[in-house]
């Protein structure tokens, strides 16, 4: 194909494929490594595509002149235009191209001791940070741009992903994958991603995405302190302070997704990453208000690969890690927004104890457990935990979803809204929830554009059948935590839990400061 070539434009902006209208679209071959570059108007959107790269299946519908294609390639991509109408509306920005392009580089493989480098364009992977069932993740840098500002990479391996059971991440292990998933699972965990970190701050950011022909690339704003998991792990629990503060963050960033018809439907403490702050006090788990403790601060909610659209308020897909896990869904139950608003407990809960409310071996044991809301606030652990929290965490961790919480009743709760670190010690006369500095509400109507969740609401309400459609895929596949929907109405299966060290720790070796030390794999 020849510079300024206009048969059968694809633009691959940010990764994805379109076939815009737009005219004076342009894209030119760079000779050595036959790079097609599609300038975009995106800040920081890498804009490069190789040949070698397999085209995303999402598209728009857009008419394409027909018998232009002249290839298979374009042939198959042509009868590939399918599905996810909805992307047009939720990627706007893919349309307005503009012929001003970066130069688009591919960071030299030799230089590199990771292999998903060699297909990588614009950024330079730099060490793992983490791994998943199907993917590892990596801090890079954007060699393309002005500032070499650090980004998180995810790297989804195809293979692994498309039938082929391949061990991929140190996460994953034989006989652990259960289901493959589909490449339409990845581009809606990027659709969502992108839509729920959108004037957000407490999810991680997405930036762009690229598909080559062995893998798909994520890449998201780096987080550096790591996970909630590990700090649970390195302070045995949390003050009641540090645990409000992490979880009303976590908080807000689930109203936000609710608000936009988007479930998460996988919130658990490996999900919350965080950024540092400086350690006060000696233990280091003195609290500042507006500050943190325990060397945390902003809180960021992440991994979208279960965030599903229910804009009509019920699923019936049973997904999810099985220790935070909400009854309904065993039950198969339709549930709603409100399982959530249970892994929000479970967090809560094993956060302020070190432990998980539901901590069962045997795993039939495990799940009714859940389904009976078995769990109790056991002394020694919970002696000196308020009846605040333990209110808020009952409320939760509510059996009957319509009895639980739901995202802003959580918000309004007074054990939230009432930080101990205010409270002076003669309290007994004082109502507590005057010493609350804000409420999370008042915090939350400043944080998020309304207008840009509202513009999505048509887009997403279109959306909704597509997604019923998909409502069997699921991808996820860590460990043997995760459940999935059953093909012949086996409850659960392929389902061996690791050992645990104690009745009542969290399990260790899902650790990945646990990980990283056994792979010996350097971080930050
Ligand atoms: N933006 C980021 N910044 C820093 N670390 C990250 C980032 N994204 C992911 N990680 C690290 O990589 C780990 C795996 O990422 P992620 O959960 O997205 O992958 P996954 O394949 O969906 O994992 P799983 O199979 O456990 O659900 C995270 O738990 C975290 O430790």
């Amino acid at each position: 194909m020849s510079k300024g070539t206009t048969k059968n434009q694809s633009f691959i902006a940010d990764g994805l494929c379109f076939r815009p209208q737009t005219p004076d679209a342009t894209y030119s071959e760079a000779d050595n490594n036959k790079i097609y570059r599609i300038a975009s108007n995106l800040d920081n959107a890498h804009s490069t595509y190789s040949t070698d790269c397999r085209r995303s299946s999402l598209s728009v519908n857009i008419d394409t002149p027909s018998g232009e294609s002249d290839n298979e390639e374009d042939n198959f991509l042509d009868s590939d235009i399918q599905e996810v109408g909805y992307f047009s509306d939720v990627f706007p920005n893919e349309f307005e191209l503009n012929d001003e392009s970066d130069s688009s580089t591919y960071y030299s493989v030799m230089e590199s001791e990771f292999p998903e480098q060699s297909e990588l364009c614009n950024y330079k992977l730099l060490n793992q940070i983490g791994d998943g069932a199907f993917s590892r993740v990596f801090k890079a840098v954007n060699v393309a741009g002005i500032e070499q500002i650090p980004v998180a990479i995810k790297v989804i391996k195809k293979k692994s992903i498309f039938g082929e059971y391949e061990k991929y991440g140190n996460g994953a292990e034989d006989g652990d994958r259960i289901k493959p998933c589909n490449r339409e699972s990845i581009l809606n965990e990027i659709a969502i991603h992108r839509m729920v970190s959108e004037n957000n701050p407490y999810s991680v950011k997405f930036i762009s995405f690229q598909e080559s022909t062995t893998y798909f690339y994520l890449v998201s704003e780096l987080v550096t302190g790591g996970e909630i998991f590990d700090k649970i792990i390195q302070m045995s629990s949390f003050s009641e302070d540090l645990a409000r503060h992490v979880i009303t963050q976590v908080a807000m960033s689930i109203k936000h997704m609710h608000y936009m018809g988007i479930v998460h439907r996988d919130i658990k403490p490996e999900n919350l990453l965080f950024e540092p702050i400086p350690f006060y006090g000696v233990d280091g788990d003195e609290f500042k208000l507006g500050v943190g403790g325990g060397g945390i601060g902003l809180v960021k909610l992440t991994d979208f690969g279960l965030a599903k659209i229910i804009s009509h308020n019920t699923a019936k897909t049973p997904c999810g890690t099985i220790e935070y896990t909400a009854p309904e869904i065993f039950n198969f139950e339709e549930y709603s927004m409100k399982v959530d608003m249970w892994g929000i407990g479970c967090v809560l809960y094993t956060m302020l104890c070190g432990y998980p409310p539901f901590n069962e071996k045997d795993q039939s044991k495990l799940v009714k457990k859940i389904s009976e809301g078995d769990y109790q606030f056991s002394a020694p652990w919970w002696d000196g935990i308020s009846l605040g929290a333990k209110n808020a965490v009952s409320h939760l961790l509510e059996v009957d979803p319509r009895k639980r919480y739901d995202i802003g009743e959580f918000l309004n709760d007074p054990w939230l809204n009432t930080y101990d670190c205010l409270r002076p010690s003669t309290l007994d006369d004082q109502p507590a929830s005057e010493y609350a500095y804000a409420t999370v509400e008042d915090i939350l109507n400043g944080s998020f554009d309304k207008r840009t969740t509202e513009n999505l609401h048509s887009a997403l309400e279109q959306s909704y059948e597509l997604q019923e459609q998909d409502d069997t895929e699921s991808h996820k596949s860590a460990s043997s935590q995760y459940i999935f929907m059953p093909d012949n109405n086996e409850p659960l299966r392929n389902s061996s839990f690791d050992e645990l060290d104690g009745p009542f720790s969290l399990d260790l070796k899902r650790s990945s400061v646990y990980q990283r030390r056994k792979s010996k794999v350097s971080f930050w």
